[in-house]
C-alpha cells in the first residue's frame, strides 16, 4: 500500500458538498482508505478569470491501487459528478481530482504526470497540503513549509467547515 495525496477542486454546482462527497467516494474505492483530509479553501480562479471562484482541498489516502488504475477510478468519480454538461465550451468544472504525489514514485506518461506538474505554483494545492502534511519534504528536496512561506496567501480563504 502507498500513501497518495489527491487534490480536489470544484467551481460549479454545490462545490462544498461535492468535494465532501467526492472524498467519501474516494474512500469507497477498492483497497483504499482516506487517512486525512484538509479543510476546504476558496480562491479566485488561477488562469481564466471569467469563471466562478474555486473550492479546493487535499486528502491523503492509503491505497493498493497502482497509479493508472487509481487515475481511472478517479476519472470515474469525476464523470459521476460532472456529467451535467452546460453545453458551454471548456468552462467551470464540477469536480477535478488530481494525483499530486504517489509515495515517492515518479510517473511520466501522456495521461499521468506524478508529482503533479503544477503543484509548486498552486497555493490552492500547497496550503491545504501543508495543513495535513506540515513536515513534508517536496520532490525537489525543499521542505513544503518553505514553499508555503513564499505563497502570497491573501488570495486563499479557509472555509469554516
Ligand atoms: C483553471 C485552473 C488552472 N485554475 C484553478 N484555480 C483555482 N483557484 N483552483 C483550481 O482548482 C483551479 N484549477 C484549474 O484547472
Amino acid at each position: 500500500k502507498e500513501h497518495v495525496y489527491i487534490g480536489l477542486g470544484s467551481n460549479l454546482g454545490q462545490s462544498t458538498d461535492l468535494l465532501n462527497s467526492a472524498v467519501d467516494a474516494i474512500g469507497n474505492l477498492a483497497d483504499t482508505r482516506v487517512l486525512k483530509k484538509s479543510s476546504l479553501y476558496i480562491s479566485a480562479p488561477m488562469g481564466p478569470q471569467d469563471q466562478p471562484d474555486f473550492i479546493n482541498s487535499v486528502c491523503l489516502i492509503e491505497t493498493a491501487l497502482s497509479p493508472h488504475p487509481l487515475l481511472a477510478q478517479l476519472q470515474q468519480i469525476e464523470n459521476s459528478y460532472g456529467r451535467e454538461r452546460k453545453g458551454k465550451r471548456w468552462g467551470p468544472r464540477t469536480l477535478d481530482l488530481d494525483v499530486l504525489l504517489y509515495g515517492n514514485q515518479e510517473v511520466n506518461t501522456d495521461d499521468l504526470t506524478i508529482p503533479h506538474y503544477g503543484m509548486a505554483e498552486r497555493e490552492f494545492v500547497l496550503v491545504p497540503l501543508f495543513e495535513i502534511a506540515p513536515n513534508m519534504i517536496m520532490p525537489d528536496g525543499n521542505p513544503l513549509s518553505q514553499w508555503v512561506a513564499k505563497c502570497s496567501l491573501e488570495g486563499l480563504k479557509r472555509i469554516r467547515a
